[in-house]
């Protein structure tokens, strides 16, 4: 029986499967993915990380990423963050500045002594076609029809698609209803990840993520980061943000500037090891 090594992490409760596939043989289909993510019948995650070879000459290691669902997507920055604790504690690395290839781009990462990671997300795009949104014009917030509500947006690609909104009460947000709504709404033909943000003061966000393919996480990182941008350019919040999450606190940065790019801080940490079938 051929049995596969993986790793048990999570950023805040947003909780993965860590393989290292440089040193092991793996191929991935959507049904093997969901197996592993069952929470009762498998070893249960929102998303597989998977450690990879980098394909760019300079570049240090590839990470590809699944939600629970199956699908492969662009980016994840709880799952950035335990993916450079893995290759350093694996010791597939002596670096901890560390360049990354993801299917959205080049990502850096800087390990700090507490275990803590600091990621450098890159710029956020505002632009309808990053996400894909389908709108023509890029506006700074779009008013669309959800389950019989009007609803006012916010929508940027943080490398993968984010719809973010205000509410008054984190704790009473309708997150499961309006989060799978807007999930699959038909203006995202690739589907959408949606944060809703309550904004506490200028520098305090309280916000909970429905994820694409994951339904409600306790804690999305781009989503922090997609909320922290789209709130600072509505002029809610300065440069400095934390945001508050049902698991836990990420410290995101972005000055607002055409060039700048965003800052996410927070832990990363270990739960276990161990091995599976793979037959
Ligand atoms: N949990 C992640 C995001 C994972 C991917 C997301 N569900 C998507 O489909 O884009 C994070 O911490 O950023």
């Amino acid at each position: 029986m051929k049995t596969l090594k993986f790793s048990k992490m999570h950023g805040l409760g947003n909780d993965f499967m860590v393989i290292d596939a440089i040193n092991q043989q793996v191929e991935f289909t959507p049904s093997k993915v969901q197996a592993w993510a069952d929470r009762h019948f498998g070893i249960g995650f929102d998303q597989l990380l998977v450690v990879e070879r980098a394909q760019q000459v300079g570049v240090d290691f590839r990470y590809r990423i699944f939600n629970a669902d199956g699908s492969e997507v662009q980016q994840c920055g709880n799952g950035a963050r335990c993916f450079a604790r893995f290759v350093v504690e694996q010791g597939l690395t002596d670096k901890h500045d560390i360049t990354v290839e993801t299917a959205s781009g080049i990502i850096v990462l800087y390990v700090q002594d507490n275990h803590w990671v600091r990621v450098n997300m890159g710029k956020p795009n505002f632009a309808p076609a990053s996400l894909p949104f389908e709108f023509a014009q890029q506006q700074a917030k779009y008013h669309i029809q959800v389950a019989d509500e009007s609803l006012e947006i916010g929508a940027v690609s943080m490398g993968n698609p984010h719809a973010v909104l205000l509410v008054d009460d984190i704790d009473t947000a309708p997150v499961a209803l309006l989060g799978k709504a807007l999930e699959s709404h038909p203006l995202f033909p690739q589907r959408v990840n949606v944060g809703f943000a309550q904004v506490i003061d200028s520098a305090t966000v309280k916000l909970r993520v429905y994820e694409r393919g994951a339904t409600e996480t306790l804690a999305c990182g781009t989503g922090a980061c997609a909320a922290m941008v789209v709130l600072r350019a509505w002029q809610l919040v300065g440069d400095d943000v934390r945001l508050s999450l049902p698991g836990g606190d990420l410290q995101v940065q972005w000055d607002g500037g055409p060039d700048s790019v965003v800052w996410m801080t927070g832990p990363a940490e270990m739960v276990f090891t161990g091995t599976i079938a793979d037959d």
